[in-house]
């Protein structure tokens, strides 16, 4: 429920508020007397739990906030993405699966407290940490630093939504008992002490003084990310030294209780690295410990969700790791929202020190399991360019960026012609690691293959004088964690053929989403097959739900890479070829029942499987054990990658 209105008494009767339990004396303070928090006066530790509401359809948000609450926790921590709320500068978006006041009043509802953490940075493997892509139209805007222009925006952002947080914190008679400040903001090179001030500024001047502002750090980032007026925070995970941590944080905060505000469960996957797994024991005895201590804990991530969409965000490790669709995190409740042995063993962890709900936590939820079907190929990309982008194309001499073209995430076309015969095989390739992140090179409509950042620099093309040379670029999700730069995407130089440098192009923004959910649906007659079906090429059928149905996980045996929607909603991309993950979580709330027929729509951006198949099983395969090992060496003079030398079949 939202905050209640202050209670309203004929003033004769004032004087009887005197006897009230303290109504108006709501309160969230550190007691650094006793080292402890002090709620409504009383001491309180808070054992919190992560759950991000854009990685969550709403109309499951109860479910899994109930299913925090039965596991013992007092507290729901969560971000706020910046990009989520304002998709272009000055326009807002605080509905549907973006109502975080709905999401609020949920918490509410299952009685838990929360830790809002708004950034303006999120990280959280988000796409760019939660930084709005349009800030990069300014290309030498320097993020998260005192720049003018990043502070214009970011004031501009948190003029709108702070204060629609006023009246939710605690002390208004809402359920937000603390807000952080930034976000590891000293793992960042910058360490821009006049940022951090002004931020911390802003907060105050818009949520008041009375609110608990905090900051979060790994160890080595708590010098340059912690601020006077702020309080101190650390993360850190069950394999980390909690005495040696929480040491180093004493340095800070030499009175208050202990906090670690990300207490790692799990960890994240990339697409082409194994599954990642915390043990159950690891797990418990980390927070069984901290928890002796007298410490205040959030567990990071207590249920992970998706990332549904283009929204995954990447990290640099030697090269560009794209974030994988299923955010399950090995987190407590999984990906599908169900209670796992994790969450049990933690539940009694919790019951050695505090209250929790008695009862039962809900079991499993239904799965369902049907296929094969066959999906009927509808036509390559190319074919639909016309609806695809309407507006047509931008012309430049050279490439311009998504950004240059105002397109956030998913695709560009690049299109450019031959000006002259290539008789020969010849070497096509891009400068500087230019491709940002997958090429899909198709000549006259005819698939080449695919150029990837730090991985794959050269194809070999020809053609006739003429000949189209179609770019489709794919945006894998920008860096969201350490990046040194700002992440760019699209063709960020123009690409080499022989000895050519090719200009003049065609940029087409693609509005997928759009024709998917629009044009699609009227059974677009069927465009031009292409010879051979390969390269981005678009499938599709429709089905029923026989009974009651439940949950599914997509599986698209056979097929390389690309992104699906069922019934117009984009359930992100698979990588069948690459793995760990080779299922998509498919909520059963986006399912039509009652003999209703579904549409699944598959854009296929490589090859197909000989029948064009799809499953939906009952369970989830995100560890899929990697077959290949892609090893690549670039040659100093021509940056030309060796073929991927595939070590075995997969
Ligand atoms: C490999 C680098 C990952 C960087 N992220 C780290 S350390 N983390 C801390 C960060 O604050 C949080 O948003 C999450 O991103 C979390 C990892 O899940």
């Amino acid at each position: 429920m939202a905050p209640k209105k202050p209670l309203r008494l004929p003033v004769l009767l004032l004087p009887l508020l005197t006897l009230l339990p303290q109504a108006d004396t709501r309160s969230f303070v550190v007691d650094r007397e006793n080292d402890r928090f002090l709620l409504d006066g009383a001491p309180f530790r808070y054992v919190s739990g992560s759950l991000h509401y854009f990685r969550v359809p709403r109309v499951l948000w109860a479910d899994r906030l109930f299913k925090m609450r039965m596991s013992g926790l007092n507290t729901v921590q969560f971000y706020v993405p910046w990009n989520y709320h304002e998709p272009e500068p000055g326009v807002y978006n605080f509905n549907g699966s973006r109502d975080l006041f709905a999401f609020l009043n949920e918490a509410s509802v299952a009685n838990l407290l929360v830790i809002l953490r708004p950034g303006p940075y999120i990280c959280a493997e988000w796409d760019m940490g939660g930084l709005p892509a349009w800030l990069l139209q300014k290309p030498d805007i320097h993020l998260r630093t005192s720049d003018p222009d990043f502070l214009a925006a970011v004031d501009s952002w948190f003029k709108v939504l702070l204060p629609k947080l006023y009246p939710w914190l605690y002390h208004n008679g809402g359920n937000i008992i603390s807000i952080q400040v930034e976000n590891e903001y000293g793992s960042y090179r910058a360490c821009d002490l006049s940022y951090m001030r002004h931020l911390a500024g802003l907060f105050r001047a818009l949520l008041g003084d009375r609110i608990l502002l905090f900051t979060t750090d790994g160890p080595e980032g708590l010098k340059c990310g912690s601020l006077q007026g702020l309080y101190t925070t650390v993360d850190f995970g069950p394999a980390d030294n909690m005495t040696k941590i929480f040491a180093l944080l004493r340095k800070y905060e030499p009175r208050g209780p202990l906090v670690n505000s990300e207490y790692y469960t799990g960890w994240l996957d990339y697409w082409g690295q194994n599954h990642s797994t915390r043990s159950v024991l690891a797990v418990t005895t980390g927070l069984e410990n901290m928890l002796k201590l007298g410490a205040s804990v959030n567990m990071y991530m207590f249920h992970g969700g998706t990332n549904f969409g283009f929204w995954n965000g990447a990290d640099e490790k030697g090269r560009f790791l794209p974030i994988t669709t299923s955010y399950d995190y090995d987190a407590p409740i999984s990906e599908a929202g169900d209670p796992t042995p994790k969450l049990f063993a933690l539940r009694n962890v919790i019951s050695e020190f505090q209250e929790i709900p008695l009862g039962p936590l809900p079991p499993p939820s239904p799965k369902m399991m049907f296929g094969p079907l066959t999906l009927h190929l509808d036509g390559d990309l190319l074919a639909f360019l016309d609806f695809l982008c309407p507006q047509g194309p931008i012309r430049s001499i050279l490439p311009m960026s998504f950004e240059a073209v105002k397109q956030d995430r998913g695709f560009v076309l690049y299109r450019t012609y031959l000006t002259y015969t290539v008789s020969e095989p010849t070497q096509f390739w891009v400068p500087n690691n230019g491709v940002h992140d997958r090429a899909y090179v198709m000549v006259d409509g005819v698939f080449q293959g695919v150029l990837e950042r730090n991985m794959k620099h050269q194809l070999f093309l020809m053609g006739k004088v003429g000949a189209k040379v179609d770019i489709l670029l794919e945006n894998m999700g920008r860096l969201s964690f350490g990046s040194n730069s700002s992440d760019f995407k699209g063709l960020l130089e123009p690409p080499i053929l022989g000895q050519t440098v090719l200009t003049q192009w065609l940029m087409f923004p693609l509005k997928v989403d759009k024709l998917v959910k629009w044009w699609f649906p009227l059974q677009l007659m069927k465009r031009s097959r292409p010879q051979v079906p390969s390269g981005p090429t678009f499938y599709s059928t429709t089905f029923p739900i026989l009974g009651e149905g439940g949950d599914t996980f997509l599986f698209l045996p056979g097929w390389t890479k690309g992104q699906v929607w069922i019934n117009g909603f984009n359930l992100g991309r698979y990588w069948t070829k690459r793995g760990p993950q080779e299922t998509l979580y498919v909520p059963r709330p986006l399912l039509l029942s009652g003999g209703a027929l579904n549409k699944i729509t598959v854009l296929e951006l490589e090859n197909v499987p000989p029948q064009p198949q799809i499953q939906f099983l009952d369970r989830p395969i995100l560890n899929s054990t990697l077959h290949k090992t892609y090893i690549y060496s670039l040659s100093a003079d021509t940056q030309s990658a060796f073929e991927p030398m595939e070590l075995s079949g997969h």
